[in-house]
């Protein structure tokens, strides 16, 4: 189950005229691997994520995630399929200042009336090597905690397709290092359609691709950073 956008082009308005943020943009990202778009700042990462995720509908082109056309679907029929099948991950890990760490992940199955959802909860909570933290709430973890979790809380709902905007900006080298190790493993196990925006290209040699992102455009597939 895959994420494809095929000839993807967005614009905004940008006073009299568009501004173009796509620019017929393709990008085919397979299950259970990772592709890392790097880019500077404006060059259209966060746009391009917008439309993987359905919250930006592009002026033309095609979003398929885990095989479904997105096209035509309705507002509601894009909000399920943003819950079912897509986990995102936003730079600043938004977690609910009240709740625990399990807590944050079970309300995720919760809003998708899943029931029973604590041992998995409890199951991703040490998938990210936070077993030991799930009973404490935000400001009692580290910046890297809370990061952690936050991805943990994007698998909640087993997505075919994972988004990841700038996972490692708040983090410094090392616990960076981590979370990218941590991101690639746990697409290859959970068999996620995995894309993370960066600005900085480091530590990303263990993802499968990198795509360069400039004035909206991407450049062709380059091999892994080595
Ligand atoms: N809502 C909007 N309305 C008008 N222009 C926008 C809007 N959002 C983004 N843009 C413009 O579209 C271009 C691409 O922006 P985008 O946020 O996708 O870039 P980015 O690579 O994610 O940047 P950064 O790394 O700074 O977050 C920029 O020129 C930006 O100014």
């Amino acid at each position: 189950m895959s994420l494809l956008l095929d000839d993807v082009t967005l614009t905004y308005p940008d006073g009299d005229g568009r501004l173009t943020a796509l620019d017929r943009v393709s990008l085919e990202v397979p299950a259970g691997t990772v592709t890392a778009v790097a880019g500077p700042s404006g060059s259209g990462k966060s746009s391009l994520l917008a439309v993987a995720a359905t919250l930006i509908t592009p002026d033309s082109g095609s979003v398929r995630v885990a095989g479904v056309p997105t096209g035509r679907l309705s507002a509601a029929e894009r909000a399920v399929l943003r819950r079912r099948a897509i986990g995102i991950v936003f730079q600043q890990p938004n977690l609910l200042p009240s709740l625990t760490a399990l807590e944050q992940l079970e309300l995720m199955a919760r809003l998708d009336g899943r029931r029973a959802a604590g041992s998995r909860a409890r199951d991703l909570l040490a998938a990210v090597g936070l077993a030991d933290q799930a009973h404490r709430r935000p400001h009692q973890l580290s910046g890297g905690q809370r990061q952690r979790v936050n991805i943990a809380r994007a698998l909640m709902n087993e997505p075919s397709v994972l988004l990841v905007d700038e996972p490692t900006s708040a983090l410094d080298q090392e616990r960076g290092a981590a979370v990218l190790g941590l991101l690639t493993r746990l697409t290859r196990d959970r068999g996620t359609a995995t894309v993370l925006v960066t600005h900085d290209r480091a530590h990303l040699d263990a993802v499968d691709a990198v795509r360069e992102m400039r004035d909206g455009r991407l450049t062709a597939t380059a091999a892994a950073a080595t």
